[in-house]
């Protein structure tokens, strides 16, 4: 290790870290992953990127009295991270970036130098070295510039399992959304809404959720067109595809109901206490921004984007690389920071 700061392990550490994965370093990842450690919301976590850069964004950024610019101790093998004091920031050496990449830009040895991290951690995931793997956000630009041929996490990791099914699921206090289809084109999701894709997302849906301990969990499922096709006046997907689906899913035991008009389910289903305990406790959406705008838009400090379905537990913030504000010390590290904490709570679980 590189450092004079080792002593001994921090009291009660978990015996495996979780792995962090830096991000696309152009963007908002490396500031927030810092005010996470100087918050001490990061302990247990190990970042998978580069030890120089988290320095050089570290002294980008304002510290108070209460909240000091944490050390950075480079490692020489993961193993070492339990000699990390409290605090300071373990880093395992994946890349070694260019000193020249320009903050808020796409570049494609950013986009590489992301995806290095992602396998990394993923890599040790699946071999039991790491508890988890929480992966600030990343430039879907800058992975395809570096002649990565998968639009997100999401899909990276569901080949590296092997190809598992996976679903994308975000979720705050409020409200868990589960997606049919993710990264695609709405013309291209909307003739990828099969019974076959709802019925295995109602089943991942339900698996993870009695995971976390619902014995019965109440999952709604959105219809695709307005008003869930007003009895096929707007569209007869949801009585050709979506309700045979459900009715499958409800003769395996799992407690699904549907489809709703997707205008009014997340209203529904929205746990917002003690005025308004919501009626379902998963809702299952159709394509991409029918499930992330009711979540994203009661907060993007909130959201946790999970992974269900992967052999391992993986989190990331709902939010992207906001290249705008990246370098500019304002980016809010909450969402990180919730995304941390459920990881947390879901590899005990696991
Ligand atoms: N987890 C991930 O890897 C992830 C998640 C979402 C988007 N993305 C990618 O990020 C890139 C940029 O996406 P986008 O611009 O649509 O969304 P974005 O989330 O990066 O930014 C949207 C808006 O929210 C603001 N914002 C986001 N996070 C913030 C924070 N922590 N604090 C303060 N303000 C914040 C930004 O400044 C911007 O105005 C795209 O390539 C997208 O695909 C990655
Ligand atoms: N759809 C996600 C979101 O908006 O939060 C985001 O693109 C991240 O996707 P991956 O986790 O697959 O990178």
């Amino acid at each position: 290790m590189s450092s004079s700061t080792l002593t001994t392990p921090p009291e009660s550490a978990p015996s495996r870290p979780i792995a962090l994965t830096m991000g696309d370093p152009c963007g908002i990842g490396p500031e927030t992953l810092v005010r996470a450690f100087a918050q001490g919301e990061s302990n247990g976590c190990v970042v998978y990127g580069d030890a120089a850069w988290l320095a050089r964004t570290a002294r980008t950024l304002r510290f108070s009295p209460d909240s000091s610019r944490p050390a950075i101790v480079e490692l020489d093998e993961l193993a070492d991270w339990k000699k990390v004091p409290r605090g300071a920031i373990p880093v395992l050496p994946i890349v070694a970036l260019p000193a020249d990449l320009a903050i808020g830009q796409v570049d494609a040895r950013a986009g590489a130098a992301a995806y290095a991290c992602i396998e990394a951690a993923a890599r040790d995931a699946l071999v039991g070295r790491v508890a988890a793997v929480v992966t600030a956000p990343i430039h879907k630009a800058a992975l395809h510039a570096a002649g990565v041929n998968f639009p997100g996490h999401t899909e990276i990791l569901q080949h590296m399992a092997g190809g598992v099914p996976v679903r994308m699921m975000l979720a705050n206090e409020q409200l868990k959304t589960v997606l049919v289809t993710v990264h695609m084109a709405l013309r291209q999701a909307i003739d990828a809404v099969t019974s076959e894709a709802v019925l295995q997302t109602l089943r991942i849906a339900h698996q993870a959720a009695r995971g976390w301990g619902l014995a019965q969990p109440r999952i709604a499922v959105a219809g695709l067109n307005p008003h869930a096709g007003e009895s096929g006046l707007f569209g007869d997907e949801e009585e050709r595809i979506i309700a045979p689906a459900i009715a499958q899913a409800r003769s395996e035991g799992i407690a699904a109901s549907g489809p709703y008009p997707p205008d009014t389910v997340f209203m529904r289903a929205r746990h917002a206490l003690p005025e308004h305990p919501g009626a379902f406790d998963i809702v299952v959406a159709m394509y991409h921004d029918q499930g992330l705008i009711p979540v994203k838009y009661l907060g993007v400090e909130q959201g946790v984007n999970v992974t269900l379905g992967l052999p391992f537990v993986r989190t990331s913030p709902d939010h992207g690389t906001a290249f705008d504000i990246a370098g500019r010390d304002q980016a809010d590290p909450s969402s990180l920071i919730a995304a941390i904490r459920m990881a947390r709570d879901l590899a005990v679980l696991h």
